[in-house]
Order: structure tokens, then C-alpha cells, then sequence
């Protein structure tokens, strides 16, 4: 079975070298700059359980050094996958199948939903279409990504906790294509349950992410004292609210009510979003993807946003004036 993973950095790097290290695949990585130099020199190093393993990944720049593959991972940022298009076209032949890891309202999300909106493109996450045109979303296994992973360094992966990727396909299939790639992951010793509706389970991270990582963004505080604070727990509660209304609309049921999700994200902690760690870092956050799809999908079912538009409205404003928008 062949394998890449094209942007090789926290999750992919993760996934790569769990893949690697159990030796059954044959397990590439596309990946860039100081990190791939390092990876070329010493191996892919992975920090897991306080041990270090060094995994024998094949590492290329370009994919044209990998050609066709039998699964595609995009472990990339959401707003990254456009701009490699080119990039990963190489690895691509009839049969490739394409796992999107990305956080956030998935660009595909409109395939094979059978409802009124079936074929829409989502612009906030794939301007003009243009993913949805060049990748086919025929392709695609979705993914809801559980796992907290670092690059400590280049060429280092820290795993923090987790080890589950569930997995889906848009149509809730039992494919023999998601079931093999599962069971690999499985003989990695990775979590990777196969869902029916991997979107209701897009939808329960999603209301967290949308939520709490722009209001920690905007904020500079940790998941629990977002929580703590009755002010900023109820506009993620309002917010949250929004958004269940528009996943309903669209036919999702939520298996938890909305102060059991706020508890669970109080619980993990002192923990800082991705979207306040790549502010810190002055990288682009995920703003559009988690947040601005949200209000696009609000936009197209006719539910009501306020609470979300203020929030979005001001965390962009945050990226512009930090020269971060992603
Ligand atoms: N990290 C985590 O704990 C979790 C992350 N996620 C989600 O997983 C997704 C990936 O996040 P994460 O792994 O943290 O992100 P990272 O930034 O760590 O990894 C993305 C990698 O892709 C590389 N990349 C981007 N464009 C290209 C390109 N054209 N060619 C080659 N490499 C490229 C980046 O390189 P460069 O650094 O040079 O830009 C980087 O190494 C996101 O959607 C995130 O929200 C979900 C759950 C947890
Ligand atoms: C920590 C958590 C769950 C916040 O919602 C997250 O997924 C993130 O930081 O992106």
C-alpha cells in the first residue's frame, strides 16, 4: 500500500512516523525547507510516552519523486491545501484516494449529502472551487483528527496526548479503501474508528474550535479560563448555539448537548488553541476554516449569526493588524 503524506508537520509527522515505524506501508512524506533538510539527514524523530524513536521515512521536496499513490494524507493547514494543488497533482492517479485531516468545515462537505445544497463549494474554505475541481471530492475520506502533537524542532515531533483519527467517507460507506487504510493505522497503534457520518463527528470538534479558538486567540487564555469566565463561556455558548442550529438545519444530529461540549473543553485544561499557539508564533491562523465557514453555512441555510459575525469580525481584524490572516 502506498502512502503520503504531503505536509509532514505536527499531525502528518505524527501519522508518518507512527506509519513508519510499524513498517507495513510503504510511507512517504512530502514536506519543506529545514524540516525536510532535517528529515533527509536524520530521520523522522518522534517523542512519545517521554521515548524518542527515530522513523525511516522516504522524504522528498516534490512529489514527482513519489508519483502515483494508493492514499493521499493532506496533514497541511486548511488554508495551505489550495496553493499546493500543483504540488500534489503528481501523486495522484484514477484510484488515489485523499484524506483531508484539517480542522474546520471540510471543503468537500456538500458531496454526497443528497440535500438541497449537494455540490456546493464552499468559498471560505475553497475559493472558486477550485479544490473541489482539481482534487474531485470523489477522492475523499474524511477524518476528524484527535491527537495534540508539536514540532519541537525541525525533524522533531513531540506527541502530547491522543492517539484517535476517526475516519469516514462523505457517503457513510464502509468502503474496502477506508476499512484497509484503517486497519493499517490500527496495526500502528493509532486509534482509527470508520463512521457512517463522519460529519456529525466533524461537527462536535468543530463547535469547540469555532468557539473557543478565536476567543482564546483574541484573548490570550487557556481553555479553562475561558470556561471560568462567565462572560466569555457564554458567548461561546452563544456562539455554539448558532452553529447547532445551522448543523440541524442541515440534517446533523449533536449526540451531546452544548454545556457538556463546554465542560469536556473546560476539562482539558490550561491548554492554549491552535489558533492562540499560531498567533503567539506568528503564523496564519485557521480563521477561515473554522470560523468563517461556519458563517457561510449560516449564510446558505438562513440561520442567524450574530454572535459568530462579531467574533469572526473581530479575530480577523486581530490577523490583519498582526499580519496573520491565513
Ligand atoms: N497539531 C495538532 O495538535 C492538531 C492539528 N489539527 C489540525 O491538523 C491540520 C494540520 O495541523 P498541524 O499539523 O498542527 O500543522 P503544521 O503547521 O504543524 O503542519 C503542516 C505542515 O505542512 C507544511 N506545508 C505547508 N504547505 C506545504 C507545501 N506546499 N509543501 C510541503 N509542505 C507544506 C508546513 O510547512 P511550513 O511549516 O514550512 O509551513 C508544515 O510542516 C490543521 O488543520 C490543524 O487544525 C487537528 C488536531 C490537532
Ligand atoms: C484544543 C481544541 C480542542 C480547542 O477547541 C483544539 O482542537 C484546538 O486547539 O484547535
Amino acid at each position: 500500500m502506498k502512502i503520503t503524506i504531503f505536509g509532514a508537520g505536527a499531525i502528518g509527522g505524527y501519522l508518518a512516523a507512527k506509519l513508519a515505524i510499524a513498517g507495513r506501508t510503504e510511507l512517504s512524506i512530502v514536506a519543506r525547507g529545514a524540516h525536510l533538510d532535517a528529515i533527509k539527514a536524520s530521520g523522522l524523530r518522534l517523542i512519545e510516552d517521554g521515548k524518542e524513536t527515530t522513523a525511516p521515512v522516504r522524504a522528498a521536496a516534490k512529489a514527482e519523486e513519489l508519483g502515483e499513490q494508493d492514499y493521499v494524507v493532506l496533514a497541511l493547514k486548511a488554508h495551505s491545501v489550495a496553493p499546493a494543488l500543483d504540488q500534489i497533482a503528481p501523486l495522484l492517479g484514477d484510484h488515489t484516494a485523499v484524506v483531508t485531516m484539517q480542522n474546520g468545515v471540510p471543503w468537500w462537505y456538500f458531496h454526497k449529502t443528497l440535500g438541497a445544497l449537494e455540490g456546493t463549494r464552499l468559498q471560505q474554505v475553497d475559493p472558486g472551487g477550485t479544490i473541489w475541481d482539481r482534487l474531485g471530492p470523489r477522492r475523499v475520506i474524511g477524518s476528524v483528527v484527535y491527537p495534540a502533537v508539536e514540532v519541537d524542532a525541525p525533524g522533531l515531533i513531540r506527541h502530547v496526548e491522543g492517539k484517535r483519527f476517526s475516519l469516514g467517507e462523505p457517503s457513510g460507506e464502509k468502503s474496502e479503501r477506508v476499512t484497509l487504510l484503517a486497519g493499517e493505522m490500527v496495526k500502528a497503534g493509532l486509534q482509527a474508528p470508520v463512521r457512517e457520518d463522519i460529519r456529525a463527528e466533524i461537527w462536535i470538534k468543530l463547535w469547540g474550535n469555532l468557539s473557543f479558538n478565536p476567543i482564546s486567540a483574541l484573548t490570550g487564555s487557556t481553555l479553562a479560563a475561558i470556561v471560568a469566565d462567565e462572560g466569555t463561556r457564554m458567548l461561546a455558548r452563544a456562539m455554539m448555539l448558532e452553529a447547532q442550529a445551522i448543523g440541524e438545519s442541515l440534517g446533523v444530529r449533536f449526540p451531546i448537548d452544548v454545556d457538556r461540549r463546554i465542560k469536556g473543553a473546560g476539562d482539558v485544561g490550561e491548554h492554549k488553541t491552535s489558533m492562540l499557539q499560531d498567533l503567539e508564533r506568528g503564523r496564519p491562523m485557521e480563521i477561515d476554516a473554522l470560523v468563517g465557514a461556519v458563517q457561510e453555512l449560516g449564510r446558505l441555510t438562513g440561520k442567524p449569526t450574530p454572535a459568530i459575525d462579531g467574533v469572526l469580525a473581530l479575530v480577523k481584524r486581530l490577523a490583519v493588524e498582526r499580519g496573520g490572516y491565513g
